[in-house]
């Protein structure tokens, strides 16, 4: 450190204390050791109580032009504990001169394989299933279609983002002997094998949800992404489709969604991520056998949030010592 004053870093989550004892060395902290999620007008006052220099946050920490704005010059830079940014005002950063650091790539194992879990709890009636033992409803029914799923064999998945994340999941998907991988996005990929080149084909978004069996979101929140899930997406889509998103809330119109399940315009959906989260306990789409919510936990495996937290650690060093951050997201395109 070239200046005698310690740079003010403002921490809004819990951390290990390994990764708290690395920061302290360099930064004077203002770091609350509870597990209990600060509000934004809590955020506010803790920055108009002490400007930060930095400060350190995870993807449901809003940083908005009122965060921003209370900060003034002093904050130079934004490290958030996440690979999304919709959370963060590019913009007005980019107005501002605020660097951004970021975390991608760590948490791709984690948001993969719990993408596989959720399709299988969705496919599978996991959850259902686990409501009728405790209910007693166990060897209630002759039926012997009773709680059947839908299959994964010889399925077409669709792939909407083939991203780093959107390939770990497809990747993870061949095992279970799957037909093909349609998949939309911005660009085709070019693949090397002829394996991958028989079993990737790049589409239109319609035709991806026409085709479909599984459809998986694993693209960003954008202004082109948001609502692209929308009474006219469902419509195309087939009855026993099932949807599963992984990626951002706001990409699906949750009323259509809601719809599209009660009418059985499409046969389930399962969710990592919601609009808002937490999604209140009273929200229609928790009153939906076919629909599986999880509270967020894509990267919620310890690796990947140990990683995370070290990213975000040595984004912060480097930056307040001079040095490129290992990951910084560009707010050029904002
Ligand atoms: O890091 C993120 O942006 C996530 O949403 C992880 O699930």
């Amino acid at each position: 450190m070239t200046s005698a004053v310690r740079p003010r870093l403002l921490i809004v989550h819990q951390m290990p204390t390994q990764f708290i004892r690395a920061l302290e060395r360099v930064f004077d902290l203002d770091y609350k050791d509870t597990s209990t999620r600060f509000t934004h007008e809590q955020i506010l006052s803790r920055i108009r109580a002490n400007p930060p220099d930095a400060m350190l946050f995870p993807g449901q920490t809003k940083i908005d032009k009122e965060i921003l704005a209370t900060a003034g010059d002093k904050l130079k830079m934004l490290a958030t504990f996440s690979v999304g940014f919709d959370h963060i005002d590019l913009k007005e950063c980019k107005k501002r001169g605020i660097a951004i650091g970021y975390t991608p790539g760590v948490l791709t194992d984690g948001v993969a394989d719990l993408a596989i879990a959720l399709l299988l709890a969705t496919s599978r009636r996991v959850v259902e299933a686990m409501k009728a033992v405790r209910n007693g409803q166990w060897g209630q029914s002759s039926d012997i279609m009773w709680m059947c799923g839908k299959p994964l064999v010889n399925s077409t998945v669709g792939i909407v983002g083939l991203g780093q994340i959107g390939l770990a999941i497809a990747r993870r998907l061949q095992p279970f002997s799957i037909q093909r991988i349609l998949y939309s996005g911005t660009r085709e990929k070019q693949f090397d094998s002829e394996n991958d080149k028989r079993m990737f084909q790049f589409v239109e978004f319609n035709e991806l949800l026409r085709q479909s069996d599984f459809v998986i979101i694993a693209c960003a929140l954008n202004d082109q992404t948001r609502h692209m899930f929308n009474k006219q997406a469902f419509e195309q889509m087939k009855n026993d489709a099932i949807v599963i998103n992984i990626a951002r809330g706001g990409i699906i119109n949750q009323e259509a969604l809601y719809d599209a399940l009660k009418t059985g315009q499409i046969q389930a959906a399962g969710l990592d991520v919601t609009t808002p989260e937490p999604l209140p306990t009273d929200h229609p789409l928790l009153s939906l056998e076919n629909c599986t919510i999880f509270p967020h936990i894509g990267s919620a495996d310890v690796n990947a949030r140990h990683q995370m937290a070290q990213l975000c650690v040595d984004n912060l060093l480097n930056f307040f010592s001079g040095k490129p951050m290992v990951h910084e997201l560009k707010t050029d395109s904002a």
